[in-house]
This record gives structure tokens, C-alpha cells and sequence, in this order.
């Protein structure tokens, strides 16, 4: 599709001397991440991964530490060269970029936001925003227009004068966010940005970042640890296992339909109510099947917390409609299964 912002095909990242031979190796013998170290002393980063994030989407990915979420990030703006595979941004083959288009992509095209990130302890919070601005030589005032603007966007007005040390750790997050967006990228690569704060405050930047994204349409991908997190941000969400994606789905679809024990175990204790829709759960009518007209109704799109509000009112099965006419019914018993998983 045209609106396609990355796409990564077939990529492959192995690390080592012998990557090249331990690369034809897997593909002719599906060798495992243990076999090729063992083999060829080399390390599979990433394992014939493809993937592709359209506009204005947020790509969650995934996985276990040493999974390759961060390896596999970082051939978007070609901070690691892959062994094997395609990457192109923005319709471009990012490997095939030389010299200035290289530092264009790195520069304006592609935005990075780490956990920690690092702020220029003797600027102020204002020109630490407008860094890269400085760098493309835009005047001090037209600068200090763009970052307080920003500053503006994450709820940092009032900051500008400051310095890092005297910012929480929330605070910093927030200035490394306007300062990436000060660079107006159209990618932003997020390595769990807010996995250092507390819980509270990663909700509030959470809810901040959705609130931007919508605004801005800017393309993302998303690394963290934490599954709420990803359901909450992610248009799709990947689940990754030694370089591999395992899964690549909807927050429903992963939670529902785990394709093995490996996601069933990330998904496990995660709250279906605000997750799994009546669709999902009902059982179809049958042809010429038509539910009692005392049922109540839901949507087909109505998540479980509406059901069990609505079961809690009325005893028999209720009806789930498509907004025009009937398509299935839950019954109690449906209902607390998908509540139970
Ligand atoms: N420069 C490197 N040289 C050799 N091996 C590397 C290098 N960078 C990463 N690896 C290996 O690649 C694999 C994937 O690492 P990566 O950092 O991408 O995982 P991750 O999923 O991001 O982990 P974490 O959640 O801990 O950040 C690991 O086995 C790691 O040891």
C-alpha cells in the first residue's frame, strides 16, 4: 500500500566474523540461535523479520531481554547494517542511502527517544528542545519559537529557562520527547522511553503521547517490556523471541488467540475487559435464528466491561447486533469465559 512509512522484508541481523557463512547456514539449514553460536561463534540479532507500519500507526514491538527488539529498531535509521533483507523508509532503501541522504534520514526523517535519554547538562531545558534546529542553522529566535512550542505540547511551558538537573526524571522524559518532535520528524523510534518512571507518571506521559500522536499523525515504533503499555499505545502489536517475530497482531488478537506458550505466558493476567469485544465472544445466530426481542442488545464492538454491565441488569443471553441487525448472542456462560480466558 502507498501509505506504507516502513517496511522492513526478510531482514536478518547476525553478528560476528562468519555472519555471511552462518547466514547461508540458517537459511539452507534452519540451524537455531544456539546451533549458529555454537557453529559459527556468531550471534543471531534479528531473524527474518518483516513487518510494515503504515502512517500515523504505532508499532508495538515486544519480547524478552536479548529478543533483538533493539537491533531490529536500529536498521531504521541504519544504525546497524542488517546481513540480509530490505529496509525502506519512507520508499527509500535506507541501505542504499549514501553520505547526506544518510544524515537527512538520521537527522529530520527519523526521531529517536531512549529510556535515559540524555540531556545536555550545561544547556537550558529551552536549547536542549531546540538542539537539532541549532544544528540545521535556524535562527536563535525562530528556534526558541519551534521548542517552546513543544515544550507547550508536553506540558513543560514555564521550563524553558531551567536546567536538566533540575527536572525529575518524568520531566527529562518529557524534554527528550519535545526534543525529538522539535526535529519534526515524520518517524519516531521509541526504545521504552518510560520504562525508568513510576507508574503514575508513565500513564500520564502515555496518555500524553497517544494525545500527540493523533495530533502530529508522526509514524512509531514502539519498544517496551510492558504489555498494558503496548495495549494501550499499539495499532499493532509484534512479540518477539530470539530475533523472530512469534506474532504480529492486534492487542485482542494476541490476547485471544496466543499462536504459543511463549505469548500465552506475556499475555497471562492481562485484564480482558477493556480488550475483547462481543463480537468476539458471541455465538453466531444460525440462519433464520432470531434472539428473544426482551434480550438486551450490545454492539458487536462493545468490549466486555459493557457486557457484564449489561449482564449484571439481566439474566438470559443478550443480543449483539452490528448496529443494524442481530448477529449472534452471548450467554452468561460465554461471558464468563472470555472474562476468565
Ligand atoms: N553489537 C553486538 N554484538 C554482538 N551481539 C549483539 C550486539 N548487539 C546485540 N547483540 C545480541 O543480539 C541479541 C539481541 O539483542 P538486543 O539488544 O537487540 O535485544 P533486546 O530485545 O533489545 O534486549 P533488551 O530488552 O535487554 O534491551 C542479543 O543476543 C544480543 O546479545
Amino acid at each position: 500500500m502507498t501509505d506504507a512509512v516502513i517496511e522492513c522484508r526478510n531482514v536478518w541481523k547476525i553478528f560476528g566474523e562468519n555472519s555471511k557463512e552462518a547466514h547461508s547456514a540458517v537459511i539452507e539449514r534452519g540451524l537455531s540461535k544456539k546451533e549458529i553460536l555454537e557453529q559459527y561463534r556468531c550471534v543471531v540479532g534479528v531473524a527474518d523479520v518483516s513487518f510494515t507500519v503504515r502512517q500515523g500507526e504505532i508499532f508495538c514491538i515486544m519480547g524478552l531481554s536479548g529478543s533483538g527488539k533493539s537491533t531490529l529498531v536500529r536498521h531504521i535509521n541504519r544504525l546497524v547494517e542488517p546481513t540480509a533483507g530490505v529496509i525502506r523508509v519512507a520508499n527509500q532503501d535506507v541501505n542504499a542511502l549514501e553520505g547526506p541522504q544518510l544524515r537527512q534520514l538520521r537527522s529530520q526523517s527519523v526521531g529517536m527517544v531512549f529510556q535515559n535519554m540524555a540531556l545536555l547538562p550545561h544547556r537550558t531545558v529551552i536549547d536542549n528542545v531546540a538542539l537539532s534546529l541549532e544544528l540545521r542553522g535556524m535562527s536563535r529566535a525562530d528556534r526558541h519559537d519551534v521548542a517552546l512550542e513543544k515544550l507547550r505540547l508536553v506540558s513543560l511551558d514555564g521550563w524553558g529557562d531551567r536546567y536538566p538537573d533540575e527536572l525529575s526524571g518524568g520531566m527529562k522524559q518529557r524534554v527528550g520527547l519535545a526534543r525529538a518532535m522539535a526535529a519534526d520528524p515524520e518517524i519516531l523510534l521509541m526504545d521504552e522511553p518510560f520504562s525508568a518512571l513510576d507508574p503514575l507518571i508513565r500513564r500520564q506521559l502515555q496518555e500524553q503521547f497517544l494525545d500527540l500522536s493523533k495530533v502530529l499523525k508522526k509514524t512509531t515504533v514502539f519498544i517496551t517490556h510492558d504489555l498494558d503499555e503496548a495495549i494501550r499505545l499499539g495499532t499493532h502489536i509484534a512479540i518477539m523471541k530470539d530475533g523472530r517475530f512469534v506474532q504480529v497482531g492486534t492487542a485482542e488478537q494476541i490476547v485471544t488467540e496466543p499462536v504459543d506458550d511463549y505469548v500465552a505466558d506475556f499475555v497471562k493476567g492481562i485484564s480482558r475487559l477493556e480488550l475483547v469485544s462481543a463480537g468476539k465472544v458471541m455465538q453466531p445466530l444460525a440462519a433464520g435464528q432470531t434472539p428473544a426481542p426482551s434480550s438486551p442488545s450490545v454492539l458487536a464492538s462493545d468490549k466486555l466491561s459493557k457486557l457484564l454491565q449489561v449482564a449484571k441488569e439481566h439474566d438470559g443471553v443478550i443480543t449483539v447486533s452490528d448496529g443494524k441487525r442481530p448477529v449472534g448472542v452471548v450467554s452468561r456462560y460465554d461471558l464468563l469465559n472470555a472474562v476468565s480466558g
